[in-house]
């Protein structure tokens, strides 16, 4: 049995937010630095429809990385495993999600796995479609229908602010262009990626794409197989095996849910058959993770037994 009341989950929000003031607010995306650093919101969402919620849960946050996991599920239901993995391989780093070093010092330059940025960069420019515009519709209207909200929208704001301060991301996707793993003008992709990181919404909505990811593709409400199961079981073990940074192994061992976390403070956990987990805590530890939203997971995990080990 877990959570089944909104009072039980406030006592874990008030109890972890307390962590918020060790934890510090990413601005190298400079519109990020306006978030509120004890922001702590979380929704806990069920395959049979229930929610139970405490904290801001109003609060809109973009994906960042937490987008890395879906763009990767649209672009392996278009090209396949096999075309993906010749681009990006499945090992996890051990170093920041933006790190250009492991690029260098293993040939062919190909990134080693989808959630750092090297990879992620391979992943959307495989994303189909003929245009920045059309490529971006077809991943909102996967990402629309796991929330199950018809108008959940980019905020352009947080995209611009990105897209403009991005100089390392332009670095990787140099890099990879000229080791030919990228054959897209650099500046679309950019523009591609950055509107992909900055797609918004709500604890609840998280939840709800975490409990899709829970029931490997499916969504039990419009019974519709949204993501195939093979595919939703590979996105699930990179949560697991990349899915915190380089945070992942203590996180496995602590919490043991396949989860994925984004500079902007959010993280997406999906219990294994059971429940989808969306929380927003904008203050970062220092591996880039949502440190009141760890925490939470940690006092969820305990209390509740979710390991999945
Ligand atoms: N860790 C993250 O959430 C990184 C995503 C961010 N848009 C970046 O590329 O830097």
């Amino acid at each position: 049995m877990a959570c089944r009341s909104n009072q039980e989950l406030k006592a874990f929000v008030n109890e972890a937010r307390n962590c918020t003031t060790f934890g510090h607010i990413a601005d190298y995306i400079p519109v990020l630095g306006k978030a509120r650093p004890d922001d702590l919101s979380i929704a806990i969402y069920y395959p049979d429809g229930e929610c139970v919620s405490a904290g801001e849960i109003e609060k809109k946050f973009t994906l960042q990385s937490i987008s890395k996991v879906i763009s990767l599920a649209l672009v392996l239901m278009d090209r396949g495993k096999e075309q993906v993995f010749q681009r990006v391989g499945m090992e996890p780093t051990g170093d920041p999600f933006n790190s250009i070093a492991k690029l260098e010092t293993t040939a062919p330059a190909k990134p080693l796995n989808p959630m750092i940025n090297a990879g992620a960069l391979v992943v959307t420019h495989m994303i189909e479609g003929e245009e920045v515009e059309n490529r971006l519709q077809r991943l909102l209207s996967l990402i629309r229908q796991m929330a199950n909200n018809p108008s959940i929208q980019v905020n352009e704001e947080v995209a611009r602010s990105e897209f403009e301060t991005s100089q390392l991301n332009r670095a990787l996707c140099y890099f990879l262009r000229q080791h030919k793993v990228l054959d897209e003008d650099v500046e679309d992709l950019m523009d591609l990626y950055t509107k992909q990181c900055a797609i918004e919404m709500n604890c609840l909505e998280l939840g709800r794409i975490g409990m899709v990811f829970a029931m490997n593709g499916y969504d039990p409400d419009s019974k519709k197989q949204l993501i195939p199961e093979d595919i939703a079981r590979i996105c699930k073990t990179f949560m697991v095996t990349c899915g915190m940074y380089n945070a992942s192994g203590e996180f496995a061992i602590k919490i043991g849910i396949p989860a994925k976390s984004g500079v902007s403070g959010g993280i997406m956990g999906a219990v294994p058959e059971r429940f989808g987990i969306g929380i927003f805590g904008p203050a970062l530890d220092e591996k880039g993770n949502s440190i009141a939203g760890i925490k939470l997971l940690e006092l969820l995990s305990e209390n509740y037994q979710l390991s999945m080990f």
